[in-house]
C-alpha cells in the first residue's frame, strides 16, 4: 500500500560512507516477513525475550561502557597528555631520569583522573538516559492465537529483528525497519546522508518487481534513499508509519557506516561548538607552544655557547613549566561541578559537560514560539465568515479534518490545534462523515487535508495556515452560495486574518472541494479549486514564565529571536505581550528569508527579533546565518519543527516533554517548564568559565614569566638559573595548589555578559602579566647577586637556586590571590593553597631536605630586599590588573549605554517585567532588536 507520492529529492552531500544493498532490501514485503519469522501482528513476548538474548541489545558497539584501563591508556589522546610523553620519553633518551619519572607520573595522574571522570560522565549519561528514556511504540502478540495483540512502549533497546513498530512525528527511527503501511511519512536523514531536507518514504510491496503504484522502488542512487526502508539515525519529520525491524544494534546500516568510531549527539557536518572553538583553541595553542620551546631553547644555547650535558634536560623542563598540566583536570572538575548543582538546583540537565560551557557563551537564543513561549494549549476563541461574521460550518469541517486524519494516522498523535478544535465542536459534528483518505500536517505545507464521503460522494477538508489555504481557493462561501475569490476579495480576507492575528489568535483556514472521485492516491496536488468556508480562531496563552525568563536574559546581555511558523501578526503581538514592541510590519518572513543569500540574510538576521512562516529549514537557516556572523547562537524549541534548527545551533535547549529527537538533538534539557532556569543555567556556564579561565589566567602567567625569565638567565648567567629537578618540584607544587582554583567563587558580575574565551587574548593577557613576573625574577637574579657579595651562607649555584625557588614560589602565590576576578572574595581552599605555595618556598630552602634538591640557605639580607621586590611586583600586578578591569569595565559602560537605546532591552534593576522592554523598528523593516544585540556585540572575553 502508498499513501503518498515521493517527492523529488536531490542528490545528498555525503555525511558519512554509503552502505551497499542487503540481501533483502529487493525482496518482496512477504518475503521479507517470512525471512524474519514474522508477520503484521508482530512477535510474541516469549519469540521477542529470545530473540534479545540471540541478537543483543539494540545499542551501537560504543554506547556500552568502556573498561576503566582502555579508558586510562585512551588519555594518551588527550594534546597535552602527549606532549608531556614525548618530553618524558625525550628526558629519558637524554638520560635526566628524574625529569622523566616526574613527567611519566604527571601522565599517569592525568589519565588516571581523566579515565574517573570520563566513568562518572558515562554515569551521568546512564542516570539522563533512564530520566530521559529512549523508547519504542512496539506491537507484540499477547498468545500465540495471531488475534490478540498489543500495543506498548519499550525501551529502544529491546527491540529486535521482526519486532512491528510504530512511527509518528518526532519519533527517532529505533532500528533499521521495512515499512508496511503509511501515512505522509517524511523522515529527516541527516544523519546518514546530511541532507537536511526530509526524504518521504513510504511502503513499496516488490521493490524488484514490475512497476504499479507502491509496487516497486524508483531506481535509488543508494540504499538510504531506498523510499521503504528508514534507518537507525533517522527521525520522522511527518506522518506516521507501521515498520518491520530487519536489523538492530550492531547490524543497522547506521553502526556499519560509522564503525565503532560513532558518537552520539556528534552533529551531522561537524559544525564546531564553541568549547571546542575556545578551550580546545587555548589547549592547541599551548600544545604548539609547548613543542617549538625546546628546540628553541636548546638553539639558543647552542649559539650563544652555552651548550652543557644538562642543556637539553633543561629544555625539556622550560617545555614542562610552560605547561598548564592541570588544565583537563580542573576543566572537568569545574564543568561536573556546575552541572550537578544546575541539576539539583533548578533541574537543568547538562547532557555534555561542554555544554555547560557553551550555555555561558551564548550570545542570541533563537526559540520558537508555540509551546516554548506560549502553552500550547490552545482553545476556541471564535469563528470567522468570510465576511466576518460567525461561521459554525468552519469549526464543523475543521473537526471532520482533525477527526479523519487522527483516524487514519498509522499512529493517531493529536497535535494541540486539533484538539481544541475537536474540543469546541458540537457533539457530532465531526461523525457525520467516513474518512477515506488523510494528507497529514507537515510544517512545509503547513495544512492538513481529509478526503471524506457521504452518500453524494467524495468531499476534500482542508484546514491550515490562512495564506497556504487561501493559495488553493477559487471561491469562498457567502450566504447567498459561493463568489469567486478575486483579488479585492483575497485583500480583504488577508485583512481579516490579520486583524484577528493581531489580537494574538492562532487563525486556521477551512476549505472544502467537491470531488466526482476518489483521487489516488491522494497527493498535495489534489489541494487546488478549494472552496473557503471560512476560519477558526484559537486562544493560546503565554508560558507565565516566560516573560521573566525573557527579562532575566535580556539583562544578562543575551539577546533573543523568535522563529515560528506561525503568522506574522499572532507571533508579533505575543512578542509585544511579552514585552518587546514589535511593530507587525517588522517581522520577517519565511518568503523574504527564501529571497536572501546567505550574506544579506546574516545582516538582517543580526537586527531582527521575529521570523514568522517559518519552515524547519528556514529556521535553521536563520541560526546558521547567525552564526556565521560570529555570535554564539542557542536555540530552545520542543517541536519535530525545530530539529534543524536545534542541530544547526552552537547549543540545542529543549524541555524534558519536547520530542523525542528534539531531547536527542539538545545538549541542555530543561526537566521543567520554568524558563526562569534558563537564566540560571546560562549564570552558571559563565562563571564556569570564568574558573577555567582564572586557572589558565593565573597559571599560564606565572609559567610565562618563569620561562622567560629562565630564558634570560640562561643568556646572563654562566650555569643553568634552575635545575630541571627544582623546575619539575616548583612545578607540582603550583599545579597542587591551583586545582583549588576549580573551587573559586567568581564575582556576580562574571554572570552578567557572555563569556567567551578567546586564545588571542589570552595571550595578550598572559603576555602583560608574564612580563611583570619576568621582571621580579630578573630582578630577583639582581638580588641575589648583590647579596652574595655580601657573603653566602651557602654560596655559589645552590644558594642562587633557593633564592629563586623562593622567590618564583612566593610570587606565584602572590599571583593567585592578585589575578583572580575581583569582587568575588577568597575561598578559603584557594587562601590555603596561596600559603601552602609561600610556606613550601621560604621552608624548603633551610630544611635538609632542600640539599636534596640541589639548594643551599640564600643570604639573610636577600630577605628584605625581596620582601621589596615582592611588593613591587605585587603593586605592579594589581595595576595591571585594575587596568584590564577598567578596561573590562568601559568595555561594559559601553555595552550599558547600548543597552539603554536598545529595542527589546530591560530597564535596569526592575526585574520584572517585559512591558519595559522598548523597541523600535527600523528603516529597512525589520523589527529593530538591533540594540539587543548590540549590547552583546563585544562579549566578555574574560581574559
Ligand atoms: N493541526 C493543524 N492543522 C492544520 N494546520 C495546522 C495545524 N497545526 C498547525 N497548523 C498550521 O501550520 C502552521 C505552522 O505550524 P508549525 O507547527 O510549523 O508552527 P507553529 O506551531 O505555528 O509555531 P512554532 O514554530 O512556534 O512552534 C501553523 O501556524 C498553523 O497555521
Amino acid at each position: 500500500m502508498r499513501t503518498s507520492e515521493p517527492p523529488s529529492t536531490g542528490a545528498a552531500p555525503a555525511a558519512c560512507p554509503r552502505p551497499g544493498r542487503r540481501e533483502g532490501d529487493a525482496a518482496t514485503t512477504l518475503a521479507v516477513l517470512r525471512r524474519l519469522g514474522t508477520g503484521p501482528r508482530g512477535l510474541t513476548e516469549a519469540e521477542a525475550e529470545e530473540r534479545l538474548v540471540r541478537h543483543g541489545e539494540n545499542t551501537l558497539p560504543t554506547a556500552r561502557t568502556a573498561p576503566l584501563l582502555r579508558r586510562f591508556l585512551g588519555g594518551v589522546r588527550d594534546p597535552f597528555t602527549g606532549v608531556l610523553l614525548c618530553l618524558a620519553a625525550v628526558s629519558a633518551a637524554v638520560t635526566s631520569w628524574g625529569t622523566a619519572c616526574v613527567l611519566t607520573v604527571l601522565v599517569a595522574v592525568s589519565c588516571a583522573l581523566r579515565a574517573r571522570a570520563g566513568r562518572q560522565a558515562d554515569r551521568s549519561a546512564a542516570a539522563l538516559h533512564g530520566a530521559l528514556p529512549s523508547t519504542a511504540t512496539v506491537r507484540r502478540r499477547t498468545g500465540p492465537s495471531y488475534t490478540e495483540t498489543r500495543e506498548r512502549e519499550v525501551p529502544a533497546c529491546d527491540l529486535v529483528p521482526g519486532d512491528i513498530v510504530r512511527l509518528a512525528p518526532g519519533d527517532l527511527v529505533p532500528a533499521d525497519v521495512r515499512l508496511l503501511r503509511a501515512t505522509g511519512l517524511s523522515v529527516h536523514q541527516a544523519a546518514l546522508t546530511g541532507e537536511s531536507v526530509p526524504v518521504a518514504k513510504y511502503p513499496v510491496e516488490d521493490p524488484g518487481g514490475p512497476g504499479g503504484p507502491g509496487r516497486r522502488a524508483p531506481a535509488a542512487a543508494d540504499t538510504f534513499e531506498a523510499p521503504h526502508l528508514c534507518f537507525q539515525g533517522s527521525s520522522v519529520a511527518a506522518g506516521s508509519a507501521t515498520a518491520v525491524v530487519t536489523a538492530t544494534g550492531p547490524g543497522t546500516r547506521f553502526a556499519a557506516a560509522h564503525g565503532t568510531d560513532h558518537e552520539h549527539g556528534r552533529r551531522p557536518g561537524g559544525v564546531e561548538r564553541p568549547f571546542d572553538r575556545s578551550v580546545k583553541g587555548v589547549v592547541w595553542l599551548l600544545v604548539r607552544l609547548m613543542a617549538l620551546t625546546p628546540p628553541l631553547v636548546l638553539t639558543a644555547g647552542a649559539l650563544l655557547h652555552r651548550s652543557s650535558p644538562e642543556s637539553p634536560a633543561f629544555a625539556v623542563a622550560v617545555a614542562v613549566g610552560l605547561t598548564p598540566e592541570m588544565l583537563p583536570v580542573v576543566v572537568n572538575t569545574v564543568l561536573a561541578r556546575g552541572a550537578g548543582r544546575l541539576a539539583d538546583r533548578y533541574g537543568v540537565i547538562v547532557k555534555r559537560l561542554p555544554a555547560l560551557h557553551d550555555l555561558g557563551a551564548v550570545e542570541v537564543l533563537c526559540t520558537d514560539k508555540t509551546g516554548t513561549l506560549t502553552q500550547d494549549l490552545p482553545a476556541l476563541d471564535r469563528t470567522l465568515a468570510p465576511d466576518g461574521g460567525p461561521c459554525p460550518d468552519a469549526l464543523a469541517w475543521a473537526a471532520v479534518n482533525s477527526l479523519v486524519t487522527l483516524q487514519l494516522a498509522e499512529v493517531p498523535q493529536p497535535d494541540p490545534l486539533d484538539e481544541a478544535v475537536l474540543a469546541a465542536a458540537p457533539p457530532g459534528a465531526a461523525e457525520r462523515y467516513e474518512g477515506v483518505a488523510a494528507l497529514p500536517l507537515d510544517p512545509v505545507r503547513r495544512r492538513s487535508a481529509a478526503l471524506v464521503r457521504d452518500g453524494r460522494g467524495y468531499t476534500l477538508a482542508v484546514k491550515g495556515a490562512p495564506e497556504d489555504v487561501l493559495d488553493r481557493c477559487a471561491g469562498l462561501r457567502t450566504p447567498d452560495g459561493t463568489a469567486a475569490l478575486d483579488p479585492a476579495a483575497r485583500a480583504r480576507l488577508d485583512r481579516l486574518v490579520a486583524d484577528a492575528a493581531d489580537e494574538g489568535l492562532r487563525v486556521l483556514a477551512v476549505a472544502v472541494g467537491d470531488r466526482p472521485s476518489r483521487p489516488r492516491p491522494l497527493t498535495a496536488a489534489a489541494e487546488s479549486g478549494l472552496t473557503l468556508v471560512g476560519f477558526v480562531a484559537l486562544r493560546d496563552a503565554l508560558a507565565p514564565t516566560a516573560a521573566d525568563a525573557l527579562a532575566s536574559l535580556a539583562r544578562r546581555g543575551v539577546s533573543f529571536a523568535v522563529l515560528t511558523g506561525d503568522h506574522p501578526g499572532t507571533a508579533a503581538r505575543a512578542c509585544r505581550d511579552l514585552g518587546l514592541t514589535v511593530a507587525p510590519e517588522a517581522v520577517v518572513t519565511g518568503d523574504t528569508v527564501d529571497a536572501l543569500d546567505d550574506t544579506r540574510l546574516a545582516a538582517l538576521a543580526a537586527r531582527t527579533t521575529v521570523f514568522a512562516r517559518c519552515t524547519p529549514e528556514h529556521k535553521a537557516r536563520v541560526v546558521r546565518a547567525l552564526r556565521a556572523a560570529g555570535r554564539t547562537t542557542g536555540y530552545l524549541g520542543d517541536g519535530v519543527n525545530d530539529l534543524p534548527a536545534l542541530r544547526a545551533a552552537d547549543l540545542g535547549i529543549c524541555t524534558k516533554d519536547a520530542a523525542q529527537v528534539a531531547r536527542e538533538a539538545a545538549g541542555v534539557v530543561l526537566a521543567t517548564k520554568d524558563l526562569t532556569a534558563l537564566s540560571h543555567a546560562v549564570a552558571y556556564g559563565r562563571r564556569a568559565s570564568a574558573n577555567i579561565v582564572t586557572y589558565l589566567r593565573i597559571t599560564l602567567s606565572s609559567n610565562v614569566g618563569n620561562v622567560i625569565a629562565m630564558l634570560g638567565a640562561g643568556l646572563l648567567m654562566p650555569f643553568l638559573p634552575m635545575l630541571p629537578a627544582q623546575v619539575l618540584l616548583q612545578n607540582l607544587c603550583f599545579d597542587a595548589a591551583q586545582l583549588t582554583l576549580a573551587l573559586d567563587r567568581p564575582p556576580a558580575s562574571a554572570a552578567d555578559r557572555p563569556a567567551t574565551l578567546r586564545p588571542a587574548g589570552l595571550l595578550r593577557t598572559v603576555a602583560g602579566y608574564g612580563v611583570v613576573n619576568a621582571a621580579a625574577d630578573l630582578a630577583t637574579f639582581g638580588v641575589i647577586a648583590l647579596t652574595a657579595r655580601g657573603g653566602a651562607r651557602g654560596g655559589g649555584e645552590a644558594a642562587f637556586h633557593a633564592g629563586w625557588f623562593t622567590e618564583n614560589l612566593l610570587t606565584q602565590a602572590l599571583v593567585m590571590l592578585l589575578l583572580r576576578p575581583r569582587g568575588g572574595g577568597t575561598p578559603a581552599p584557594v587562601r590555603a593553597a596561596a600559603a601552602f605555595l609561600a610556606a613550601v618556598g621560604v621552608a624548603l630552602p633551610l630544611l635538609p631536605a632542600g640539599a636534596s634538591f640541589g639548594m643551599a640557605p640564600p643570604p639573610l639580607p636577600y630577605y628584605p630586599l625581596l620582601a621589596a621586590l615582592l611588593a613591587l611586583c605585587g603593586a605592579a600586578l594589581a595595576g595591571a590588573r585594575a587596568r584590564g578591569s577598567g578596561h573590562a569595565a568601559g568595555a561594559r559602560g559601553g555595552a550599558g549605554r547600548a543597552e539603554g537605546a536598545a529595542p527589546g532591552s530591560f530597564g535596569p534593576g526592575d526585574g520584572a517585567r517585559a512591558r519595559q522592554m522598548t523597541a523600535d523598528s527600523s528603516a529597512s523593516g525589520a523589527n529593530s532588536s538591533s540594540g539587543v544585540r548590540s549590547r552583546s556585540e563585544s562579549p566578555c572575553s574574560w581574559w
